[in-house]
């Protein structure tokens, strides 16, 4: 479905923030990146979703080179991309977000089903705008009805744990469950939380624009959990050398 080729991105100081990013998502596949702060997950999100564009590297998407293309093309192609600090539309409202999102127009009680997915009680949210009236933790979580809402075919998210509180955690974890059981879609979750790494199939895990680490999660996740040196993963890189893809 998803296949990233030799992905590199650096800024005009030619710092190299990803360095010849390779990997493949299958259809129905739940990946999860994680890695310590500033390790280049976030990039990597943003270039698949078109928000930026890699300086090298392609990126097919069934088969398809969408490399060039916006971000706009790329949503319409099916991919959907969640912020991790998301964006607020003022004049908009939660319910005309949510009909964008489903590309019809969709009844009252249907968008409401979609916020209640993330734990929200529709009817005090439904005619509120996207203003920055609404905290951290309420824009994320509509933000996220609107991915599932939208229902594209890979689903990306950038940390949707921050800012939620522990109720809407425990439920968010039950929705990305629900969206893992369509076999015809795929997820990618950028996650420091264990409980959501726990969902995925596979971990990735990235240090200094490289993946240094990736396989199914039984495998993968534990060998994180008992990394004895997490605040200074370059050690981990050398540690685990031996499993550079
Ligand atoms: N356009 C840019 N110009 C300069 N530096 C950038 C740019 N974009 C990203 N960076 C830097 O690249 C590095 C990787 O950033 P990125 O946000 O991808 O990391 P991350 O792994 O998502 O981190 P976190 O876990 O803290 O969210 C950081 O050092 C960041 O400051």
């Amino acid at each position: 479905m998803l296949k990233l080729e030799n992905i590199s991105f650096e800024v005009e100081n030619e710092k190299e923030i990803l360095k010849d990013v390779n990997f493949t998502i299958e259809k129905g596949k739940f990946i999860a990146i994680t890695g310590p702060n500033g390790g280049g997950k976030s990039t990597l999100a943003r270039i698949i979703s078109g928000v930026v564009k890699p300086t090298r590297g392609k990126i097919i998407f069934n088969g398809e080179d969408i490399t060039d293309l916006s971000i706009t093309e790329r949503a319409q192609k099916g991919i959907s991309f969640g912020f991790q600090q998301p964006v607020r539309f003022k004049g908009i409202t939660v319910n005309d977000i949510i009909n964008i999102a489903a590309g019809e127009n969709i009844t009252a009680l249907e968008a409401s089903h979609y916020l209640s997915e993330v734990g929200l009680c529709a009817k005090d949210y439904i005619n509120r705008e996207l203003s920055d009236k609404l905290s951290g933790g309420e824009i994320k979580r509509i933000e996220i009805a609107t991915i599932i809402a939208r229902n594209s075919s890979l689903s990306i998210f950038d940390e949707p744990e921050a800012g939620i509180d522990l109720w809407s955690f425990n439920h968010l974890i039950e929705v990305f469950r629900k969206m893992h059981k369509n076999k015809d879609a795929s997820i990618i979750i950028i996650s420091h939380q264990e409980r959501i790494l726990d969902v995925a199939d596979e971990i990735i895990a990235m240090v200094d624009g490289t993946i240094i680490i990736r396989g199914a999660k039984e495998s993968v996740l534990p060998e994180l959990l008992h990394c004895e040196s997490p605040e200074n993963c370059m050690n981990c890189h050398d540690i685990l050398e031996a499993k550079i893809i």
